[in-house]
């Protein structure tokens, strides 16, 4: 487990004036798995980390370590819900005796995905604050429901706690009008507030940011685009620190292709499933979200798995893969243009940090964009940000491990030792 580099300073270098307590707990709440971290905000150390996955389901997981003795622990068997998960959490972290009724835990920070237009900076959460993440159901009901939950369950173990929201679409609200409206009926789309929000924002701050630490440089100085490729996968376009152009949308479905989303396509093929399929309108939106993708294409949706495959001769693999590949490079291509210079192409996520073939696939053939990755370089497995270009190249290509949970951490220690 790594630390970071400046723990005891805000995002924009202000020094903290650390209130008593120093640890922050943070919960990232995907729609069927819990992601945690303890951390101490004094000196930048993980206490413990884990993961709960399949919630919902009668093979649920529960994984966690503990820092200080270097256990890690293994929990199997059906979880129903994000309630129980964070209860099982929180006995996880009370047998390693850090557990949520510790003194020194400051704050729970946790990931909100969709915060509309309304919230562009760190919340704390009060109970309009809840409401207004509840109203914002229909434009991420796969994640949305989930944040929900582990703020209530939060909340209710430690009521006395503040407790704070981080949202994914707040790094993306500096996008300009532009890039951020559909060209549809002005007043409609503000009557039903349907604009590109964009998501994984705080992932993409964070990768930014140790991009252009990575290039010696400040992040007001560089262009940056970011490549999310997780299960969900967005792509950013960075001017000088401030994002201008994203590719996710009024949800996480527009954009990139992604373990079971679709990204970019025709609206008439809604319609047109819709007319002649006889498809409902929730069979549709189902079929998008958690049925297409690469696990529509060939009925995987882990990049792995589809490695294998295609090391076996599998052509519906190699297909899936050559689509992932290429919407990808075409939302490179879009990125350069949209950002006219470009200092460094950075993947992360768990495919971008993993998937060396992903990556030169990427930018195979984009040399004449000043793109090109080192077979060798490529090739090195490593927790650090990396270059992958070869040194000579005008753009330099990056691995760049994302790290929400600190950023979330960062963010919500801040805004607590403001004593907001
Ligand atoms: N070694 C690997 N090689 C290729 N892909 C990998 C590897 N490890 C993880 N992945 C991919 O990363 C995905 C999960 O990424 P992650 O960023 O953890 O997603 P999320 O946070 O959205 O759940 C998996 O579905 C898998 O496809
Ligand atoms: C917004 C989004 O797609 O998140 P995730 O990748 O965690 O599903
Ligand atoms: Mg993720």
């Amino acid at each position: 487990m790594t630390s970071h580099p400046s723990p005891a300073a805000t995002a924009s270098g202000e020094p903290l004036s650390a209130p008593l307590a120093s640890r922050v707990l943070v919960l990232n709440s995907g729609s069927s798995s819990l992601k945690y971290q303890l951390l101490d905000m004094r000196d930048g150390g993980r206490l413990a980390v884990g993961l709960v996955e399949r919630i919902g389901e009668q093979t649920s997981r529960l994984r966690h370590t503990c820092a200080a003795t270097g256990d890690t622990r293994e929990q199997n068997g059906p979880i129903a819900d994000h309630h129980a998960a964070l209860k099982a959490v929180a006995g996880e972290l009370s047998r390693d005796g850090i557990g949520l009724d510790s003194p020194e835990l400051a704050a729970i920070g946790h990931r909100v995905v969709h915060g509309g237009k309304f919230f562009t900076e760190p919340t704390l959460i009060d109970d309009s604050v809840l409401t207004e993440i509840e109203r914002l159901i229909p434009v991420a009901p796969l994640h949305n429901p989930a944040n929900l939950t582990g703020i209530r369950t939060a909340r209710a173990l430690r009521p006395d706690l503040p407790q704070v929201a981080v949202f994914d679409t707040a790094f993306h609200t500096t996008m300009p009008e532009y890039a951020a409206r559909y060209a549809i009926d002005t007043k409609l789309a503000d009557r039903y507030r349907v604009r590109r929000y964009g998501f994984h924002g705080t992932s993409h701050a964070y990768v930014s940011r140790a991009t252009a630490r990575l290039l010696g440089r400040a992040p007001e100085e560089v262009n940056v685009i970011v490549l999310h490729l997780g299960n969900g996968a967005s792509a950013s376009a960075v001017r000088g620190g401030r994002c201008v152009d994203t590719s996710m949308g009024l949800t996480p479905l527009e954009g990139l292709v992604m373990g079971t989303r679709s990204g970019d396509l025709d609206p008439a093929v809604i319609f047109h499933l819709r007319r002649v399929g006889g498809m409902s309108m929730d069979e549709i939106d189902t079929l998008l979200n958690k049925r297409s993708g690469l696990f529509g294409l060939c009925g995987d949706n882990d990049m792995r798995e589809i490695q294998r495959r295609i090391d076996e001769g599998d052509a519906g693999a190699r297909l899936a893969f050559d689509i992932y590949v290429h919407r990808l490079k075409k939302y490179i291509g879009a990125y350069y243009a949209v950002l006219g210079t470009v200092d460094a192409v950075a993947f992360t996520a768990g495919v971008g940090e993993n998937a060396a073939p992903v990556r030169a696939a990427a930018v195979e053939g984009l040399a004449g964009l000043g793109l090109a990755v080192d077979p060798g370089l490529n090739a090195v497995r490593g927790d650090e940000a990396r270059l992958i270009s070869p040194p000579d190249a005008r753009v330099a290509v990056a691995v760049v491990p994302t790290d929400e949970e600190w950023e979330i951490a960062e963010q919500t220690y801040a805004l607590v030792g403001k004593g907001v």
